[in-house]
């Protein structure tokens, strides 16, 4: 390559680095916008709350930790008219067992049910969990909510509100309740900074983007589609299910309040195999993602793009990556806010040392899910293959018992 070559080409990538520089601004304006216009806007009743449709909720549970009675709990007191809980453990040494009967036993008004073991329609574990209940679920709207989610009494009516005509399928956003330690502060300022801007902003302009931890579906919708059993076959069920209501036409939508994640387990390690699952899967089923993901991070595109403002405006790349950095910690940190919905539940000490810690290890996150060769979820290992398909790991079937 000739010395001007070099340079033209040099000069492309410099025009493209600065291209990408203002996507991301784009980006975070459309995440913020968007957070303010949608996020605990006020609703005004559309039916009397007598009239408003039976709702089942599935809780697929693995387990316990300190919270889960009190985030199962939640489930009991919603102020909603008509709705049943269908819990499910997959083994019947679960110890989740005794916390759901000792609830049922608290509540007996409410209409609840545990089924225990699983049916096996494929290699995602939680799919297997959840299809005895889904079976079972007696009303055309379904919830399905992970173990750690803690809901407010208005949680499942504000889903509702939000599962219009040509709606399919209500997600909650990802993000946590305030809990105690650092490992707390950590994640919430991952789902209330990276997370939710990403969430927020593909949601805006109708890119699909789930997460399937607090979800509201027709389940009509889902069975044209195969119905639960069909998801089976993936690890990121929550990304094929969107896409396959979508492609009937219904609309994925964010629900006004976000998912209060509130497992007693704040591990930062246990935390970053989470996210390094999720990596995998995203890099799995969307190959492009293995590119635009590193660049999109604070630090990789304030290094790319200081190196592009140095070489073609001769700008000094310390002050463009400080003033890049301080830009991407303000709009960060408004976000957040935006998110929680008021001041930080935290000191804005932690707040900056956790978002410091996140922006560096991001990369590092990234990089862990190209270097295993295999996935692991709740102690499985699955291969997971381009595409999102995985290989079914060894599992055992139980007989399916249901107490109510
Ligand atoms: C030069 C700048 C370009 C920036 C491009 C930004 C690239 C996107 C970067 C990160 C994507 C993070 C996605 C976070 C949410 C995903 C959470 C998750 O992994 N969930 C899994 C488990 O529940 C789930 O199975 C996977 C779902 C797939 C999500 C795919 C998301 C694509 C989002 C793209 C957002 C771009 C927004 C553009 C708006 C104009
Ligand atoms: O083998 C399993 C694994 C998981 N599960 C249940 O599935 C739910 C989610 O599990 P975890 O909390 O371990 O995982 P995550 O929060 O990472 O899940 C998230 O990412 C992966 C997606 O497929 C899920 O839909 C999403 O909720 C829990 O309720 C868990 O009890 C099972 O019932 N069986």
């Amino acid at each position: 390559m000739t010395v001007d070559h070099f340079a033209i080409g040099a000069t492309v990538i410099a025009i493209a680095v600065i291209i990408g520089w203002f996507i991301s601004w784009f980006i975070h304006t459309i995440s913020i916008c968007f957070g303010v216009r949608h996020l605990y806007k006020k609703l005004e009743p559309v039916i009397p709350k007598e009239e408003l449709p039976g709702v089942s909720i599935i809780k697929p549970l693995t387990g316990v930790d300190i919270n889960l009675k009190s985030n199962l709990e939640t489930f009991f007191t919603q102020d909603y008219p008509k709705y049943e809980l269908l819990f499910s453990v997959q083994d019947d040494n679960d110890p989740a067992i005794l916390v759901v009967k000792s609830l049922i036993d608290s509540y007996p008004k409410v209409d609840a049910k545990l089924f225990i073991g699983l049916k096996n329609v494929g290699p995602n574990g939680k799919i297997n969990n959840m299809i005895c209940p889904y079976e079972a679920a007696i009303y055309n709207n379904i919830v399905i909510s992970d173990t750690g989610i803690k809901m407010t009494p208005n949680t499942l009516y504000e889903m509702v509100h939000c599962l219009k005509p040509d709606v399919g399928l209500v997600l909650q956003m990802p993000y946590c309740a305030t809990r105690k330690g650092f490992g707390a502060v950590y994640q919430q300022v991952y789902f209330g900074t990276m997370q939710a801007r990403n969430c927020l902003s593909a949601n805006a302009v109708n890119i699909n983007c789930s997460t399937g931890m607090s979800s509201l579906l027709r389940r009509e919708v889902l069975d044209k589609a195969g119905g639960l059993a069909e998801f089976g076959k993936y690890l990121a069920e929550d990304h094929f299910m969107a896409q396959a209501i979508r492609a009937q036409g219904f609309k994925v939508v964010l629900a006004t309040t976000p998912a209060l994640q509130n497992s007693g387990n704040c591990s930062i390690s246990e935390f970053h195999n989470r996210l390094t699952r999720w990596a995998q899967l995203r890099m799995s089923m969307l190959p492009t993602l293995i590119f635009l993901e590193p660049v999109g991070e604070s630090v990789v595109l304030g290094v790319l793009t200081s190196w592009a403002a140095n070489f073609l405006l001769d700008v000094s790349p310390l002050a463009f990556f400080l003033g890049h950095f301080l830009l991407w910690f303000l709009s960060d940190y408004i976000l957040f806010r935006i998110v929680e919905n008021g001041p930080l539940p935290f000191s804005k000490f932690e707040f900056v040392v956790a978002w410091l810690l996140r922006e560096f290890l991001s990369p590092y996150i990234l990089l862990m899910g190209h270097l295993k060769d295999h996935v692991v979820w709740r102690n499985q290992k699955y291969k997971i293959q381009w595409g999102g398909i995985v290989q079914v790991p060894v599992s055992n079937s139980l007989d399916v018992v249901a107490v109510s």
